[in-house]
């Protein structure tokens, strides 16, 4: 499913008929972008500059101010074809907080409650969607989501969006708060959606190694604006893109440029540590001290 932002100026609350609206009022203040079918997108920015308000429009959670948001080249909202927002998944940051159904399996097919479907084929979409998390449906079904651990209550609360098939993931910073094992899982997870089934991705994140690892492409939002859109290597790399936002360089882009301006190493993506390390320890051995932000 395609997604195009058409100059999406938005503000909480209803205009009165003829306002003029306050410029200052706006959260999102002319966006325009298109993101293709299957595409992987993360999305960064400081606390308040409108990452989880660009999520909600895209869901249709709420409605833009002025401008347009096209599904498949369709206005949900003007053409009556609200049914296109079902066709995308939206994951809450700390989802977990509400599971509420007695057991697993109830709690992640509750979005299949109206489903024109047998009971067996229900719960054979269940199981596919805790399988999907890396939950067998034998071991987790029957339990109650309070007793299970943070990252398992992650993992059903995403397997409750997943049930749905959806082609779009739009997930509002889905590591919080999660262990090393669990962000890895998670990663995994979203490149099989993307790479197999050609689930367009689209993350909120803080977490910039993160960004540089999974993402292709990134956008900047600054006080409603995006600033930045591209590979994460090349907009990470641009010193005034950090200090507007106040972020460090993250070290494997600080190693990934050391050794090709010194050495002219060139890793390309991904750049994985094991890589990365053998590089070095060629250097090394001729005795070429490393920088001091990859020690
Ligand atoms: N219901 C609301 N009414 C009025 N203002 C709101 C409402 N919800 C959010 N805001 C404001 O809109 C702005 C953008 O909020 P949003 O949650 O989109 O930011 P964010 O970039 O996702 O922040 P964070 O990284 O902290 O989650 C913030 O200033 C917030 O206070």
């Amino acid at each position: 499913m395609q997604i195009k932002l058409n100059n999406i100026r938005f503000r909480h609350g209803k205009p009165k008929k003829r306002e003029k609206i306050d410029p200052s009022s706006l959260i999102l203040k002319g966006l325009d972008l298109t993101i293709e079918s299957g595409s992987k997108v993360a999305i960064a920015g400081l606390s308040g500059s409108g990452k989880s308000t660009f999520l909600q429009l895209i869901k249709g959670f709420t409605q833009p101010t002025e401008g347009i948001v096209e599904l498949d080249g369709i206005n949900p909202h003007l053409d009556k074809r609200l049914e296109l927002f079902d066709q995308i998944g939206y994951v809450f940051q700390y989802p977990e907080h509400q599971l509420f159904a007695p057991t697993v399996a109830e709690d992640v097919g509750f979005g299949l409650r109206h489903a024109k479907l047998t009971a067996l084929e229900k719960e054979t979409k269940i199981r596919q969607a805790l399988e999907a998390v890396g939950m067998q449906d034998s071991v987790f079904s029957q339990r109650s989501p309070l007793e299970l651990s943070g990252g398992e209550k992650r993992r059903v609360a995403i397997a409750g969006v997943l049930v749905l098939e959806p082609k779009v993931l739009l997930l509002d910073e889905p590591t919080a708060g999660l262990d090393m094992s669990s962000r890895i899982a998670l990663f995994e997870l979203l490149k099989n959606l993307n790479e197999e089934q050609g689930t367009t991705v689209i993350w909120v994140s803080h977490q910039l190694e993160e960004i540089l690892e999974h993402a292709p492409r990134m956008l900047a939002l600054h006080q409603g604006v995006f600033v930045a859109d591209g590979a994460p290597e090349e907009q990470l790399a641009s010193e005034s893109l950090r200090s507007l936002f106040g972020w460090e360089e993250p070290p494997a882009l600080t190693l990934r440029r050391w050794l090709y301006e010194n050495h002219g190493i060139d890793i390309s993506r991904p750049w994985l540590v094991e890589e990365m390390a053998k590089a070095c320890q060629s250097i090394l051995v001729r005795n070429v001290p490393c920088p001091q932000a990859v020690i």
